[in-house]
Order: structure tokens, then C-alpha cells, then sequence
């Protein structure tokens, strides 16, 4: 088991009073799967993420990951799990925009001390992006940043991949066609997927799907 989460609880404070997200959260997540996180608008399908991440910590219950639990963790902690641990995949792209497409490829890898060129050269062959390697950011489609976006997070390696509707700003064709790339080099990089997605059509190109509906999956 690569990630699991054990009676999972987060909750909000808001102007208007306390806002109970996740109410005793259990799910499983094996080395190497797929996994289509659903839900309504506003179920907590991105504060789930953010917890198995490590972006953020539950209010109650355990988060396990090789043996050791990530909600216990403080800051720092949790960074360094976030580094060795976790790529993230968002909506928006977060490309650096003062560094080429090639230099944004590895500069995770670098950070992570994982750089290996053999991979990112296969990555980006995979991605289709060799003709774009000395752009920038700004001189590339929505579609071209999300595939360089893909690329950067992979180029680490990271054994667990969570993806934020990533290709929520992209046209179905276009979208479907990164998701393709997407789920083929996760399975090639080993890494297990966790994405979650409005789309029940994408959810099905996935291993499994849960459901997120009053606080609960189900
Ligand atoms: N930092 C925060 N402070 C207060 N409330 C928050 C905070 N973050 C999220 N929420 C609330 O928690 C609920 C769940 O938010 P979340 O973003 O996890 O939902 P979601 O299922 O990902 O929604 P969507 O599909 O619309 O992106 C929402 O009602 C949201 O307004």
C-alpha cells in the first residue's frame, strides 16, 4: 500500500460558522494505480488532495505513507515529504515563466536530487515536446504547458502523482489527449495516480473511481 487514510477528518472556520469537509475519511491508494477522485463542487475533492499531499494537515485521523504517518509531521516535515514524495499537478499550470520549457522540465528533478537525462529525454520524446525545449512559457498553448507541466512533475520520479483537474482549462480533444500521455507515463514512471475530475468520461480512462458526497467516500 503506497498511501492510506485512516478516519480522515478536515473542517473550515468561516465567517459564517464551522464547516465539517471530510467526516472520517478511509481509502487506500496502491503502488502503481490509478485512481479518479469524484465528487460535487464543493464536496472536498481538493482538500483531500491537499491532505494526501501534505499541502495541508486533518483536523483527526492518520495519513500513512510508507510506514509513516503525514498528518503527524510538522511544516518542515511535511515539505520534506512533498519533495521525496509527491508531484502535484494543477488546473493552472505553475510553470516558472523567467526559465525555458527544457529548464522547468528539471527543475524539480534538480531540487529533488532525482535529475536523470535518459528519463527527461524520454519524457519529453513521450510528450511530444522536443521542438519546443528553448520557449517560454508564455510562447506556448494551453495544451503545450500542461504537457510541460506533466513532464516536470514526472522528471522527479515522484511515486505518488496528484493531479487537480488538470486539464480543466483545456479543450475536450486537447484534454483527453493529455490525460492519454498523462496515465501512460505515471504507469511507465510506476508512480500511482490520484486526479480528480468532473469528467465521468475521463474518470473511466482510470484503474478505479471514488466518490466524494457528504463527507464520505462512497
Ligand atoms: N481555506 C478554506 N477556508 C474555508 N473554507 C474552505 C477553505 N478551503 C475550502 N473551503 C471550503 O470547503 C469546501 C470544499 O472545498 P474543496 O475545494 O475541497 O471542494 P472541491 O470538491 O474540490 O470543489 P470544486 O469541485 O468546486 O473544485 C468548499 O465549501 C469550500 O468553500
Amino acid at each position: 500500500m503506497l498511501l492510506s487514510l485512516r478516519n480522515v477528518s478536515k473542517s473550515y472556520t468561516t465567517a459564517e460558522g464551522r464547516l465539517d469537509i471530510l467526516k472520517g475519511i478511509d481509502f487506500d491508494l496502491d503502488a502503481g494505480e490509478s485512481v479518479a477522485l469524484t465528487g460535487e463542487s464543493g464536496s472536498g475533492k481538493s482538500t483531500l488532495l491537499h491532505l494526501a499531499g501534505g499541502l495541508d494537515h486533518p483536523d483527526t485521523g492518520q495519513i500513512l505513507s510508507a510506514g509513516r504517518d503525514i498528518a503527524a509531521l510538522d511544516d518542515r516535515g511535511r515539505a520534506e515529504y512533498r519533495r521525496a514524495a509527491v508531484g502535484l499537478v494543477f488546473q493552472q499550470f505553475n510553470l516558472i515563466p523567467s526559465l525555458d520549457v527544457a529548464a522547468n522540465i528539471s527543475f524539480h528533478a534538480k531540487l529533488a536530487g532525482r535529475h536523470d537525462r535518459e528519463w527527461e529525454r524520454e519524457l519529453v520524446g513521450r510528450l511530444g515536446i522536443e521542438a519546443l525545449l528553448s520557449r517560454y512559457p508564455e510562447q506556448l498553448s494551453g495544451g503545450q504547458q500542461q504537457r510541460v507541466a506533466i513532464g516536470r512533475t514526472l522528471a522527479a520520479r515522484p511515486p505518488l502523482v496528484l493531479a487537480d483537474e488538470p486539464t480543466g482549462n483545456l479543450d475536450e480533444s486537447t484534454g483527453d489527449a493529455v490525460i492519454g500521455i498523462m496515465l501512460s507515463l505515471t504507469k511507465s514512471a510506476g508512480a500511482a495516480l490520484l486526479m480528480v475530475t468532473h469528467s465521468s468520461r475521463l474518470a473511466q480512462m482510470l484503474d478505479r473511481k471514488v466518490h466524494l458526497s457528504g463527507g464520505k467516500i462512497v
